[in-house]
């Protein structure tokens, strides 16, 4: 035999072999990609044996722990047994009760990537990378990462891009959606002057998508539920029920002096005045917020302007201090605002603060205030200001803003708070309520806060949510 046919022979066997190997290769490679496109296809809702086994998803494309009715969506679906899972935004911390509960799982949706929420790419880039990164975190998490539910809650606004998300992923894991409408997104856009063009289109898709998305519908106020059922403006071919925002728990009147001077003077915002405000020689006004377009604060700074310059040398009004709660995209500005009218000797005997507050703290502060005020003017008009359930919830009677349709559904003139719409308006009630001769009207008001509080949360959606979800009341 010669030398070539050994060396043929020994190739031959070496290609055979890195053949077989290759071969093995690409079996694997099939059986990989078949397995992946599997996964393509996401689990779908069987309903569970045990009732307590059931999944129910609470939807916010925002921040979960600023969202406090998602929150309380989430308390009462745990407190009746069955397991609730929250996809959003984690970015402030949660209700206390929601953390370490063993039925509450939170599914978080990825933040913007730097690069996205600095704007460093032109504008013509960023918004596309913004939509179609909130799209992708939106959907895979729906869709793959957390488990099918039986029902989906989901709030709106924002419309967009969660009705369409959420139509879909409904459709593709058997699951029922309820549409919990807070507010309209394009009555919301349509206060951002630049963005005002897209009105039509964003009206379009929420109603249009609105009308089918929902196998049922929680507006918050009756005169909303009017605007959405069949025959009115939104014509929604499902049922709308009423679920008017109450207080939670954590609300709760101080009724003792000592209890209230023992906070105030605990909480870094008060600790300096807490005497003082106990006694009733300084004021204590409590504002909270999202500090977005739908709140006008010019209103309570004009208002406070006007307050501490007097009109009559007899006049003696009550130092005030004021301090506005919340977080949100016009807080600076307004920030800059106030202080430019502090350097400006414009509020003699008025200090604003602001602060952003623990939920306990919060909840202890709207108790320990002398008047709440409310500057929530309503994109919609058919909306409410949760702010001033929180407010009844804690015993505290309201000033708020009233030239909207729906805020009768909440203030009730004369009973729990008073209503204004312009700035002489606002300023003549903080100059009646909150003086001497003012007392007595106060606590009556505060009579009517206490009483429209008591209603609490739980009764609430035990009556409305609790036999659409079928849980059983407890
Ligand atoms: N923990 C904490 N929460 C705060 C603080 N300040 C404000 N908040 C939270 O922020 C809320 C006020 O935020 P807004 O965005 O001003 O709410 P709103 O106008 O009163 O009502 C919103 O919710 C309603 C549905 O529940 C909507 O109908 C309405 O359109 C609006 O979105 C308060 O109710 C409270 O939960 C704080 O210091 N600490």
């Amino acid at each position: 035999m010669s030398t070539t046919y050994y060396i043929s022979f020994a190739l031959s066997a070496v290609v055979g072999g890195l053949s077989v190997i290759a071969l093995g290769y690409v079996w694997s490679f099939i059986l990989w990609l078949g397995r992946k496109s599997l996964e393509i296809f996401p689990t779908r809702y069987q309903p569970a044996e045990k009732p307590e086994d059931e999944h129910i998803q609470i939807l916010v494309v925002g921040d979960i722990g600023r969202s406090p009715r998602m929150q309380y969506h989430a308390l009462s679906v745990a407190k009746h047994g069955k397991k609730v899972d929250i996809v959003g935004y984690k970015e402030t911390a949660r209700h206390p009760d929601l953390i370490g509960n063993p039925n509450v799982t939170v599914y978080p949706l990825a933040p913007q990537p730097e690069w996205i929420a600095w704007g460093t790419l032109p504008f013509f880039l960023n918004i596309p990378s913004k939509v179609i990164q909130q799209f992708w975190t939106l959907f895979a998490t729906l869709m793959y990462t957390a488990p099918p539910a039986q029902w989906i809650i989901i709030q709106n606004p924002p419309s967009i891009p969660t009705f369409h998300v959420a139509l879909f992923v409904a459709w593709a894991r058997g699951s029922k959606v309820i549409v919990d409408w807070h507010n309209y997104g394009h009555t919301i856009l349509a206060q951002k002057s630049l963005l005002r063009p897209l009105v039509p289109f964003y009206k379009f898709y929420e109603m249009k998508l609105g009308r089918h998305l929902g196998n049922a519908n929680l507006a918050v106020t009756d005169a909303m539920a009017k605007q959405l059922k069949a025959g009115g403006r939104f014509n929604l071919k499902n049922p709308v029920y009423t679920l008017h925002d109450r207080p939670a728990e954590i609300f709760q009147p101080i009724v003792s002096p000592a209890a209230r001077l023992e906070f105030l003077s605990r909480l870094p915002e008060t600790k300096n005045h807490a005497r003082n405000i106990v006694d009733g020689n300084l004021r204590l006004i409590v504002s909270s917020t999202s500090w977005t377009a739908d709140e006008d604060f010019g209103m309570l700074l004009d208002a406070l302007v006007a307050y501490a310059t007097p009109t009559s040398a007899q006049e003696d009004i009550p130092p005030i201090l004021a301090i506005i709660t919340g977080k949100g995209p016009q807080r600076q500005a307004y920030l800059d605002k106030i202080k430019e009218l502090q350097d400006g000797g414009k509020l003699p005997g008025i200090r604003i603060l602001s602060a952003w507050l623990s939920n306990r703290d919060y909840a202890s502060l709207l108790a320990a205030a002398d008047l709440g005020i409310s500057l929530h003017k309503s994109s919609s008009g058919v909306d409410l200001p949760m702010k001033v359930v929180d407010m009844f919830g804690a015993g505290l009677p309201v000033a708020a803003y009233a030239g909207f349709e729906s805020i009768g559904e909440l203030v009730k003139e004369g009973q729990n708070g008073c209503g204004f719409e312009t700035v002489a308006e606002l300023t003549e009630i903080l100059k009646r309520l909150l003086s001497l001769e003012g007392a007595e009207e106060l606590t009556r008001l505060k009579k009517g806060a206490i009483e429209e509080g008591s209603r609490r949360w739980d009764e609430e959606w035990d009556s409305v949510v609790g036999p659409l979800i079928g849980v059983p009341n407890k």
